[in-house]
Formats: structure tokens, sequence, C-alpha cells
């Protein structure tokens, strides 16, 4: 794929109506989920962005009929599943390039009794082990293997047996993957310490809809009773939170009017309460968010006047991944912050490109920033730039907009991963964001 940049013009206010695409992290789950039936699965507001569409190709690689009904309404069929495709140097490749093909395990291992992964990709934002999931197939009855040379995973076993797990950590991709394995295995299996993001939600809503029995969606504790074969369902990919959050950032910080359509506000947790401690005015109307234009937003203080943080945490935690949307509009707030980011520990270092910018942030350690807002004294001014993963990514190109004078921003890829023509859909709103081949 062509190196390509983005050519931001600044002093951006955007004016109009969004709606936000299908969730990225949902999406990747329940793609992997069509392997767990010979039936077909049709999902619909699948987003078209480059993980997704790498999982479709490994998807097709291993057999899996693949048709694209509409824009972002898909069909799949695994009923003729070519398991050698695992050892080849295609999958090799393309399984490193994305978190979510690790979740072509649990199916794998519960459908067809063994699973192969290179060790898989995903944003570079600090230590991302996989031992929550192992540990997980272990306690299933999978033996696995981990060879240090050539870092691939090896799991075989002849039929998954339900059992009692207190799992090693919360881990969203964790949960989802020893969940698909599960719901084939022989027995009853609880998954205490469970993620319950509305991702792994939604999941389970859908391997329901396949027949699987699971109780205590939602909640930390699942139990699922295992079933001899799942069949074909319809299923629809909810509109993705972390988008959501990206627009209100980008508003807020660009001075704009904007409407998000058809939110699904009701699934966005404390999100919308992170950004109104921002000092930024939301306004719910049905199920669209409507982020009125405003001039200053002024970060509130905890009860005691001592300085707000804002830190992440399993759901119904807010979300790591809109830390570094919420620390960039704070960048342009009245008052300070500090953002504490707990999970990753390589996730703040994008600092460094908005403090080139002129904004005012310490940071204090790999997980902690403190942000002193601007109050829109002085404006970011544009630079060259490069876009270390999707998040920090897409702080920048917010940061960019706001900004006086024009930025690049190298490596959009990475944006590109999980924003679906971020581009043209802002550009339709009265940005200028010029897509350039390098
Ligand atoms: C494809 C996908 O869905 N990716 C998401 C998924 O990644 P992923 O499933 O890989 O992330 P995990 O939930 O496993 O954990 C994220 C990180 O947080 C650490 N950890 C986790 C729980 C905890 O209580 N304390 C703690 O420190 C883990 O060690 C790990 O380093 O969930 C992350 C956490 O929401 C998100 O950032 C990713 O966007
Ligand atoms: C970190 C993220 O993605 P991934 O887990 O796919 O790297 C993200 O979506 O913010």
């Amino acid at each position: 794929m062509a190196n390509q940049a983005f050519i931001v013009e600044g002093n951006t206010i955007l004016n109009g109506e969004i709606e936000p695409q299908g969730a990225k992290n949902e999406a990747l789950q329940v793609l992997c989920a069509v392997m767990l039936t010979d039936q077909k699965v049709e999902i619909k507001n699948v987003p078209e962005i480059l993980d997704v569409e790498k999982l479709i190709s490994l998807l097709r690689g291993l057999g899996v009929k693949i048709e694209r009904l509409s824009k972002g309404h898909y069909s799949f069929q695994a009923d003729d599943i070519d398991l050698d495709y695992l050892s080849s140097d295609e999958y090799q490749n393309d399984a490193k390039k994305i978190r979510g093909s690790v979740m072509l395990i649990g199916p794998l291992l519960a459908r067809f009794g063994k699973a192969y992964l290179p060790q898989p990709g995903g944003d570079k934002i600090g230590r991302r082990r996989l031992d929550t999931h192992f540990i997980g197939f272990q306690k299933l009855g999978g033996e696995f293997k981990f060879d240090e040379e050539t870092n691939d995973f090896y799991i075989h076993a002849d039929r998954l047996k339900g059992c009692y797990m207190l799992m090693d950590e919360i881990s969203v991709t964790g949960t989802a993957n020893v969940l698909m394995g599960a719901v084939l295995a022989e027995g009853v299996t609880t998954i205490y310490n469970a993620a319950c993001e509305p991702y792994v939600q939604q999941l389970c809503k859908m391997l329901v809809g396949m027949g699987a029995k699971i109780s205590g969606i939602g909640s930390n504790l699942l139990k699922i009773t295992g079933v001899e074969s799942l069949g074909g369902t319809n299923h629809r990919v909810l509109p993705d939170m972390i988008e959501i959050g990206s627009f209100i950032g980008m508003a807020a910080m660009t001075k704009s009017d904007l409407r998000i359509k058809n939110a699904a506000v009701k699934e966005l947790g404390n999100i919308p309460s992170v950004f109104q401690k921002l000092g930024i005015k939301l306004e719910i109307e049905n199920d669209d968010i409507h982020i009125p234009a405003q001039e200053l937003y002024e970060i509130s203080s905890f009860i005691d006047g001592s300085i707000l943080t804002i830190y992440d945490s399993p759901w119904p935690g807010f979300t790591p991944d809109l830390l570094s949307i919420i620390l960039v509009v704070a960048t342009q707030a009245r008052g300070s912050v500090l953002i504490h980011q707990k999970m990753f520990e390589s996730r703040l270092f994008f600092v460094d490109k908005l403090i080139d910018m002129g904004a005012k942030i310490i940071l204090c350690d790999p997980h902690r920033a403190t942000v002193i807002g601007l109050e829109r004294k002085t404006q970011l001014r544009g630079i060259s730039m490069s876009s270390p993963d999707i998040r920090a990514g897409v702080s920048l190109l917010i940061a960019a907009l706001s900004a006086n004078g024009s930025s690049t921003i190298h490596n959009i890829q990475q944006i590109d991963r999980g924003y679906q023509n971020i581009d043209g859909r802002l550009n339709a709103l009265g940005a200028n964001i010029e897509r350039v081949d390098l």
C-alpha cells in the first residue's frame, strides 16, 4: 500500500451532521465468530476500514465464502475450511498485521481442534501480552506451545471441556476468544473476571442468536453451557463509540457545531460524562448527540478543589482508546487535568508533537501527563508530524484542524486502520484535508 500523508489546513470550523461507522473492535470479534458455524451469518454495519479488510482477507484465505451484499453488509459461510492455510506464508504475514487475528484461535480450536498463530500486531502502545488467552484455553483443556524462535503460538485439543476459570486479567480480546472456545466446549464454563465492553456484549448476543447458551451478559461473570453446534444468524454492529468520542472532541476543539447521528447513546457508558467534565456541552436528542459551537470550555475540579484526573479502566470504566482524544481537547480548555493512562505504557509519547505545536503538557512519566489548558489565548501551530498509533493519529488530526497554519500528518495508515474515509467525511463538513501519496 502506498505511503500516504494528510495535508491539513488549520482554523477549521466544521458544521453539519455525521453518522458514526460500525465499531472496529466489535467487528473484529464478530467476524471471527463466523468461523464457529458452517451456516450462513449475515452482518450489517461492518466498518470498511483497513483492519477489517485484513481480517476479511484472512477469513477468505481460510476458505470462508464472503459476499459484500451492500456497503457494510456482508454474508459469511465457513462450510469448507482449509486448515492447511494456517501454515502458509500468506496467513503468517497477514495475521501478524492485526490484533483482531488472535480471536481466530477460539473458533478454530473449538470447531477444528487446533489453531496456530504468529504473534499478532495492532498498535505499538506498550506490552500486549496474550497470557490471558492461552491460560484460558489451557483451562479448557487445550495444549499450548510457544515457539520462542519464531514467536508462533500452537494450540490443540480434541474437544474443549467446560470448567470454572478466574481470568488472569480483564482482557477484551481474551474474554472474546475464550468465550468463543467455550460455546462449543463440553459442559459448563464459568468465566469470572470477564471483560464486559459493549464489544463483548454484542459478541455474546450474536452467539446466542447462533444457538449458544450464555448468561451473565454485560457482567464480569459469564456462564456458558456448551452446545454441539451453532447455526447461522443476522447481526448488526453497534456504532463505534471511539469514533463518537473522537467526533465530540473534534467538535469542541474546533469550535464546531456538530450533530452525531444515531449514536446508540445508551451503549456509551460514561463517555459523554467524561467529555462533560472537560466542560464540553452535549445535547442528547433522541439517539443523536448535538455538540453546539463553544468558544471556551472549562475543566471541572474534584469536589475538594483538587485537579481532575481522567484515567482508563476496564468497562464500565473509561476506555483507554479515548484518552489521547481527551488529552488533545484539554490543551485548549480553561483549567488543568491529569491524564493517567493505566493500561498502556507507550501511548502518551505522542504528546511531544503537541508540545511542538505549542501545547502546555508535562509528561510526568510514561503513564501520566498533566495538561495545562491554553484557554484559547494562543492557538496551536501547524507542523509536520507522524502518527504513532491509531488514536494518537486522530488526536493529531484534531490538533491540526484547530491549529494556525497547515500541518502534514505522515503514517496515516494508522488512522485508516480504524476510521473509514475520515478525510472524505470531514471534508464534507467543511474541513480541508488532502490525502497525498509520498
Ligand atoms: C482489537 C481490540 O479490541 N483492541 C482493544 C482491546 O485490546 P486487547 O484485548 O488486546 O487489550 P486487553 O483488554 O487484553 O488489555 C489491554 C492492556 O491493559 C492491561 N490491563 C488490562 C486490564 C486491567 O485491569 N489492567 C491492565 O493493566 C493489559 O495487560 C493490556 O496491556 O482492548 C483494549 C483495552 O480496552 C483496547 O485498548 C483495544 O483497542
Ligand atoms: C488499540 C487499538 O486497536 P488494536 O487493539 O487493534 O491495536 C484501538 O482501537 O485503539
